[in-house]
């Protein structure tokens, strides 16, 4: 029997908990300091039983997942140092920061357990047990950030254990991973959040920006709804690096005042290819489910039962649809709708056949 034993069973750690949960020979233990989230994650069949009790979560565990925010991590890697764990265990962590609780762990860890930091690269602007997918990882990269001297056969361990996410196993020094998702993550969501109070400040004065919102607003700024806490400890974690990605951002930032000052349009449609073309090049794959792969709009009338003759014509041509969001649904303007694909293929059949009755756009 392999035990598992999850603390911090929200969003990562409840995904995680459903990869594992009902594999053969597989117990997944949830931990929450709080009786009512006990009571919900057993209610809502993620883990096999949870507790509160710290001691009772970690007896006997195989494996042990840190899914708490980044300001804890290193608390509970000291508290689990005061618990008898089983030997050769592995403490592993979900946290979108690795430098500090890979340096902090090694300094910290008893002899006969190992501890190898982790981040799954993939995740939503959700929070809560409520929003857990055992999906999520699936084609994602899922990060491990080992510290110098951990053996190869126990990241080989961990690593086929988390070959059930379906996520890409990749390895990378901590404080490399903290530079680079410093400026792939950390610094997206400051801008994001900085971009909507901008917006909002105008929007107290004329609520049209709101209304006139569209599809650039809201694809640059989904992040933005993402977890306070979560997010107050990983920029606070991640200091050094996001005060340097700061600095250049701001010269990015002069760039356009100066090439809008000069009106140098020909200099704005450089700065336009150059992006278009590195953006371009971001594989698909990388995408989780939750970003979903391959997307289509259909410009739809508002009127009732619209959804369901959309999914009638995609069912009855056996073509897969993995999700479906309204993005405009106010009763002036034409719905929009995302349909997202698992394959290129769909996506392709679909637009052919909806495109007969409705406009389609990629
Ligand atoms: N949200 C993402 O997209 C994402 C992606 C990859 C990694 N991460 C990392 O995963 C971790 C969890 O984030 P999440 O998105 O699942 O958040 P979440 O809010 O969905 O889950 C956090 C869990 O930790 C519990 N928790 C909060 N404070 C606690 C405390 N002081 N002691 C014990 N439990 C506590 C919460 O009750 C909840 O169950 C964070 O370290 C985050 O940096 C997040
Ligand atoms: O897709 C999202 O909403 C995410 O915020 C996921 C995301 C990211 O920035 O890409 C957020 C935090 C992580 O630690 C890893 C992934």
């Amino acid at each position: 029997m392999t035990k598992i034993a999850i603390f911090g069973v929200g969003l990562i750690g409840g995904s995680l908990a459903l990869c594992f949960k009902g594999k053969p020979d597989f117990t997944v233990v949830g931990h929450s300091p709080n009786p009512n989230s006990v009571e919900k994650l057993l209610k809502r069949n993620v883990v096999d039983y949870a507790t509160t009790d710290m001691a009772e979560a970690v007896d006997g565990a195989d494996y042990i997942f840190l899914c708490v925010p980044v300001g804890n991590l290193e608390e509970y890697v000291q508290k689990l140092m005061k618990l008898p764990l089983k030997q050769g265990c592995i403490i592993t962590d979900v946290g979108s920061t690795k430098a500090s609780i890979t340096e902090s762990a090694a300094a910290h860890l008893k002899e006969g357990y190992f501890f190898i930091g982790g981040h799954p690269m993939a995740g939503s602007e959700r929070h809560g047990v409520e929003a857990a997918s055992s999906h999520l990882y699936e084609n994602a990269f899922y990060v491990l950030t080992p510290a110098r001297g951990t053996p190869q056969s126990e990241v080989d361990r961990l690593s086929s254990l988390l070959s059930l996410t379906k996520a890409q196993i990749v390895q990378v020094d901590a404080r490399e991973h903290d530079d680079i998702v410093g400026a792939i993550s950390h610094l997206p969501h400051i801008i994001a959040v900085a971009l909507v109070n901008q917006v909002r400040g105008y929007n107290e004065s004329n609520p049209l920006y709101q209304n006139l919102a569209a599809g650039g607003f809201r694809d640059i700024t989904r992040i933005a709804s993402s977890e306070p806490t979560i997010w107050r400890d990983i920029l606070v974690n991640n200091r050094a690096v996001l005060l340097r990605l700061l600095k250049d951002w701001k010269e990015e930032i002069a760039r356009f005042v100066q090439l809008i000052e000069q009106s140098d349009g020909e200099g704005i449609a450089e700065q336009f290819r150059i992006a278009g073309e590195f953006r371009n090049t971001l594989p698909e794959r990388r995408k989780g489910v939750l970003t979903s792969l391959f997307d289509i709009y259909v410009d739809v009338p508002d009127h009732p039962g619209i959804i369901g003759a959309i999914t009638s014509l995609l069912g009855n041509a056996r073509i897969n649809l993995s999700n479906i969001q309204i993005i405009e649904s106010r009763e002036d303007v034409p719905g929009i709708l995302r349909l997202s694909f698992r394959n290129q293929e769909d996506a392709d059949r679909a637009s052919e056949l909806l495109g007969k009755e409705y406009a389609v756009h990629v």
